[in-house]
C-alpha cells in the first residue's frame, strides 16, 4: 500500500481543466519532483492535495492508522492534521512575529483545531512553554535561523524567509511535505544548501517530500522520481535520467511555455 494514491485527479476551473485525470503514489521516505511548465496545474495540484480546493473528479487517499482514508473534501486544517504539510509559492509569514513565534504559532496548529483541546493537549505534549521554545529553536538551528530566532520575520533575508517557512511547515510533525518553489528568489550558493538541506530533513524525519521547482538542477539532484504535468496532464515519469530523455518533457520545455 502507498502512503498516497491519487487516482484520476481533475479540477475544472469553468472551461479550463487545471489538473486533468491524473494519477500518482507517493511511497514512505521519498523526494518526488513534480515539474511542468508555467501553467501547467503544478500547484492547483498541490493545492487539491492540501485541501484549498475540492477536486472535480479523481480521489485522494492517505494510509493512516486507519487504512486508507479519503482526503476529498476534507478541510486543510485537518488534512494538515492527518500529516501533509505545505509551503506556498509566495511566502506565508507573520511578518511582524519573531522567527521563533512564526515556528510556535505552527507548532499550536499541530494540536488541533479547538483552542481547548488544543491547550490542553499541548499541556501533555510540551509540559511547558520553555519546553516548546526549545523545540522550536531544535528545528531552528538545523535550518541555521536559531541565532536570529528573535529577529521580526520582516528583516529576514528572502532566503531565510523562504527557509522559515519550511520550519513552519515541518513544526506541524508531517509525514509527508509539499514545498512550492522552495529555492525561487534564492541566488546558486543559497540553493546548493536548501538542497541539502531538504535531503536532509528528508532522512532525519522520515518525511516524503514533494517538491515543485523550477531549478531543474535541484530536482535531477535530489528527486527519485519525477512526475511532469503539461496542461494539467501526466506527461511523463520515471527517475531524472527517464524523465530527462522522454520525447514528451523536451518538446513540452522547448516549446517555449517555460
Ligand atoms: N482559482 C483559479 N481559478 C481559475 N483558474 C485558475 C485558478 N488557479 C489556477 N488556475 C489556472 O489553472 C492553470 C494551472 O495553474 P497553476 O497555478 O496550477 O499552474 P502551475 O503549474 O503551478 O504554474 P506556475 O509554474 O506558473 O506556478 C492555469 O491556467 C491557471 O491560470
Amino acid at each position: 500500500m502507498s502512503l498516497l494514491e491519487v487516482k484520476n485527479l481533475t479540477k475544472n476551473f469553468g472551461g479550463l481543466a487545471a489538473v486533468s485525470n491524473v494519477s500518482i503514489h507517493l511511497e514512505e521516505n521519498e523526494l518526488v519532483g513534480l515539474i511542468g511548465p508555467n501553467g501547467a496545474g503544478k500547484t492547483t495540484f498541490f493545492n487539491l492535495l492540501t485541501g484549498v480546493y475540492v477536486p472535480t473528479e479523481g480521489t485522494i487517499e492517505l494510509l493512516t492508522d486507519n487504512g486508507m482514508t479519503k482526503l476529498n473534501n476534507v478541510k486543510p486544517d485537518k488534512i494538515n492534521e492527518l500529516g501533509l504539510a505545505r509551503t506556498f509559492q509566495n511566502i506565508r509569514l507573520f511578518k511582524d512575529q519573531t522567527v521563533i513565534e512564526n515556528v510556535m504559532v505552527a507548532m499550536h496548529r499541530e494540536q488541533g483545531n479547538s483552542v481547548f483541546s488544543s491547550i490542553l493537549r499541548l499541556a501533555a505534549h510540551y509540559r511547558t512553554n520553555a519546553e516548546m521554545r526549545a523545540k522550536a529553536l531544535e528545528l531552528l538551528k538545523i535550518f541555521n535561523l536559531d541565532g536570529i530566532a528573535d529577529e521580526k520575520a520582516r528583516n529576514l533575508s528572502y532566503g531565510q524567509q523562504r527557509r522559515l517557512e519550511i520550519v513552519r511547515a515541518l513544526a506541524t510533525q508531517p509525514k509527508i511535505l509539499f514545498l512550492d518553489e522552495p529555492a525561487a528568489g534564492m541566488n546558486p550558493a543559497e540553493t546548493a544548501e536548501l538542497t541539502d538541506l531538504i535531503a536532509q530533513i528528508r532522512e532525519q524525519f522520515d518525511l516524503t517530500i514533494v517538491l515543485i521547482e523550477h531549478d531543474m538542477s535541484l530536482v535531477m539532484q535530489i528527486c527519485q522520481r519525477i512526475y511532469v504535468l503539461e496542461y494539467g496532464r501526466l506527461i511523463a515519469q520515471g527517475t531524472a535520467e527517464e524523465v530527462k530523455q522522454n520525447p514528451d518533457v523536451i518538446r513540452a520545455y522547448l516549446g517555449g511555455v517555460d
